[in-house]
């Protein structure tokens, strides 16, 4: 197409070659860094909210949800955010009749948070299916770096963002509100393309009464949160660019990233940070590879930043045996805030400390925020003073009850267990082969609920 006759304010820069950003993402070695020196201030909105797409990118990566599945997560999802709006939206396909069922059967709980939204091809039949289904807004994929519009779409950049704004266009007339998924960001040339994408887009909003939300989708998890990073992996950058350049205000900002670089949740945070509302999470960050960003991370970093005190954590593990349960899916023990042992200790050192001090061990009262009281288990390393704290735990006795690691009842249970290891044992000792070794000693702990 050629750009002059195009209907729109902006233009994108048509180049002859695609712009792969060889200089940082080399191919045949891992993506270079690169810094410019270039920072932006930190512009942390008033509000700023989690959104959910567990059904759709979540989704994609596990086997299909069954409607009696999805409609059970959603009720976790109500009953975390506990009528905050914290938990503002969650994103479902439309495309098979059951994608439909299930969100019907959604809709008819009838709750405020989170609010439902779709993800849909950008054809005729599908934006008849949103209206049909009273869903006020759609995501549209919208994929910007020259990877795709040159490699995958094999377009010119100018046709590929005639193409999109002509599908805003299209939604605008349907009466549905477009929110639009910018893939693959973080490769993206942010002025040639991105910049005449946005303020094209907004403009097109202008005119229809609409603010168009914006999701800036990081697909390969390849944006980093420092200042002075260069773009296109600059995620201050980016946010600030969209604010400041397209006039997108922070609540028409969604950051969607991956953890390709372990680097999902400070990403997260840092879009906040940098004057994007909302973060967009999946349930244990199930998602695309590595997954995206874990919505039970997103909530405990929401609580430090804002202290919110509404919301109730305490489903998570609910959530969590659910989610092994129903999907077969194995929990990291090591994962924070929902693995087994995310606040369990091993080290007598630190089971003595806990036995003086739960704070001095457990960054928060896990027990009442979490419902997950700090955990002893004992291996080789547990010595006396973690076989005590384990025996305290297990008793639950008062203050002045407390088994103290010289009572001679742990000096036999340690004596025991240093057996075992001699013999060749490499595994921790199970609780339940603790209370029998205990009990045989001494009788004096209660057995296993
Ligand atoms: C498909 C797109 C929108 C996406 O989810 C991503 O880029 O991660």
């Amino acid at each position: 197409m050629d750009s002059r006759k195009s209907p729109y304010a902006y233009q994108a820069v048509d180049v002859m070659e695609p712009n792969l950003y060889g200089e940082y993402f080399p191919y045949s070695q891992v993506p270079v860094l690169s810094f410019d020196g270039g920072t932006t201030p930190m512009d942390l909105p008033e509000d700023i909210w989690i959104t959910d797409t567990t059904f759709r990118d979540g989704q994609q990566s596990m086997s299909a949800f069954t409607v009696e599945q999805i409609t059970a997560l959603f009720d976790y999802l109500h009953r975390i955010d506990n009528k905050t709006g914290l938990i503002r939206t969650s994103e479902f396909f439309l495309y098979s009749e059951k994608d439909r069922k299930a969100v019907r059967a959604c809709m008819e709980k009838g709750v405020e948070f989170p609010r439902i939204t779709s993800w849909i091809r950008a054809n005729a039949s599908d934006f008849e299916l949103v209206k049909e289904m009273e869903i006020s807004e759609t995501g549209l994929l919208m994929s910007c770096s020259d990877y795709h519009i040159f490699k995958k779409l094999k377009m010119s950049r100018t046709a590929c963002m005639e193409m999109y704004l002509d599908v805003v266009k299209r939604a605008l007339d349907h009466g549905i509100r477009p929110r639009c998924h910018l893939e693959d960001i973080t490769r993206a040339d942010f002025y040639g393309f991105v910049l005449p994408l946005v303020q094209n887009i907004q403009a097109l909003g202008k005119e229809a009464g609409v603010q168009i939300n914006i999701r800036l989708c990081d697909t390969l998890g390849l944006g980093v949160p420092y200042q002075g990073a260069a773009l296109p992996r600059s995620i201050p950058a980016l946010i600030h660019g969209l604010k400041t350049l397209a006039g997108v205000p922070s609540g028409a900002l969604e950051w969607h990233g991956h953890n390709d670089y372990h680097n999902v949740v400070t990403n997260a945070t840092t879009a906040w940070l940098h004057g994007a509302s909302a973060v967009n999470t999946t349930m244990f960050g199930i998602g695309e590879r590595t997954g995206n960003c874990p919505l039970e991370a997103m909530l405990i970093e929401y609580s430090q930043l804002k202290q919110d005190k509404k919301i109730d954590l305490t489903f998570l593990y609910e959530m969590r045996v659910f989610f092994e349960r129903e999907f077969g899916y194995v929990m990291d023990p090591k994962r924070p805030f929902v693995g087994d042992d995310f606040n369990m200790t091993k080290a007598g050192v630190h089971a003595d400390g806990i036995m003086k001090c739960e704070a001095i061990y457990n960054s928060f009262d896990t027990k009442r925020i979490l419902n997950r009281p700090v955990v002893i288990k004992v291996n080789q390393t547990s010595g006396l003073a973690g076989i005590a704290a384990w025996m305290n735990n297990w008793m639950g006795e008062s203050e002045t009850k407390k088994i103290s690691k010289k009572d001679p009842l742990v000096f036999q249970v340690k004596t025991w267990v240093d057996e075992q290891y001699d013999k060749g044992r490499t595994t921790a000792i199970s609780d339940e082969e603790l209370l029998a070794v205990t009990n045989r000693f001494s009788g004096r702990i209660k057995a296993v609920d």
